[in-house]
């Protein structure tokens, strides 16, 4: 039976002179996984992630949403194709309620000329509430009142917000508690079949919790992908990364 990738990366390479930061990357992210991204610092991670996501173009091969090839598409037109990223840390605009910075994300994908002047919409804030509700924060609050771990959450949901069909998870949980952490580990078992997720992530245990399979990057060359279990037996990435985790 043939199948629908939500991601598909074939054959992406990028060079900055010298350095091959991206060699001839091939992978697939399907419906209803959880696929992450994991290897060691400067192994290529962020500049692939902004490849998918239309930031950086690759010298060659192409990116697949949905089997459609959006290699040429800007980041913008790829946002609309479905394609959404956990807004980084420093996105949410403090002064802003949560309501409203929801609906600024929702106009993102919307494509709304202005992010800005419909945001208050009231269909729009309607959108975002039921957005914050399923992310349990049901009440509106100040942006600039939260904790770290609801603003990170608030990040999150923004991401969802838009119902994607593929989401870049870049260091869902970095800078979170262990509690936060178990939280947001939780949350994100529990979204795995509405929504396709590409993790990269630096904590083993919450990679090796959620992921359904791996795909293992060093020096820019995926040197292994499979299931959490092909993934720590593989002898080539224990001698590469895994080894002394
Ligand atoms: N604009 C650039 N010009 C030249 N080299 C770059 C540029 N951006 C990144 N690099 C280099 O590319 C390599 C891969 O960097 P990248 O940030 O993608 O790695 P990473 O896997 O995300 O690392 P980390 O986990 O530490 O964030 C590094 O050697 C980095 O120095």
């Amino acid at each position: 039976m043939t199948h629908t990738a939500a991601l598909q990366l074939k054959g992406l390479d990028k060079r900055y002179g010298a350095l091959h930061v991206t060699q001839d990357v091939s992978l697939e992210v399907r419906t209803g996984e959880i696929h992450a991204l994991i290897g060691p610092n400067g192994a290529g991670k962020t500049t692939l992630m902004a490849q998918i996501a239309g930031q950086l173009k690759p010298d060659a091969g192409q990116v697949l949403i949905q089997g459609q090839d959006v290699t040429h598409w800007s980041a913008q037109r790829r946002a609309r194709a479905g394609l959404a990223r956990t807004f980084q840390t420093g996105s949410v605009f403090r002064s802003l309620t949560t309501h409203e910075n929801v609906a600024i994300a929702l106009n993102a994908k919307a494509g709304r000329a202005s992010l800005w002047r419909p945001f208050r919409r009231p269909e729009t804030l309607k959108q975002a509430d039921e957005t914050l509700q399923r992310f349990g924060l049901h009440e509106e609050q100040s942006a600039a009142s939260l904790g770290y771990g609801t603003l990170r959450q608030l990040e999150l949901a923004m991401g969802l917000a838009t119902t994607p069909s593929i989401l870049l998870l870049d260091e869902p949980l970095a800078g979170l508690s262990h509690t936060e952490s178990a939280q947001a580990v939780y949350l994100l078992a529990g979204l795995r079949h509405s929504f396709p997720m590409l993790l990269i992530e630096h904590d083993m245990q919450a990679v090796f919790a959620l992921a359904d399979r791996i795909s293992v990057l060093v020096g820019g060359k995926i040197i292994a992908s499979g299931t959490p279990d092909e993934i720590r037996a593989s002898h080539e990435v224990k001698q590469a990364y895994l080894g002394d985790a």
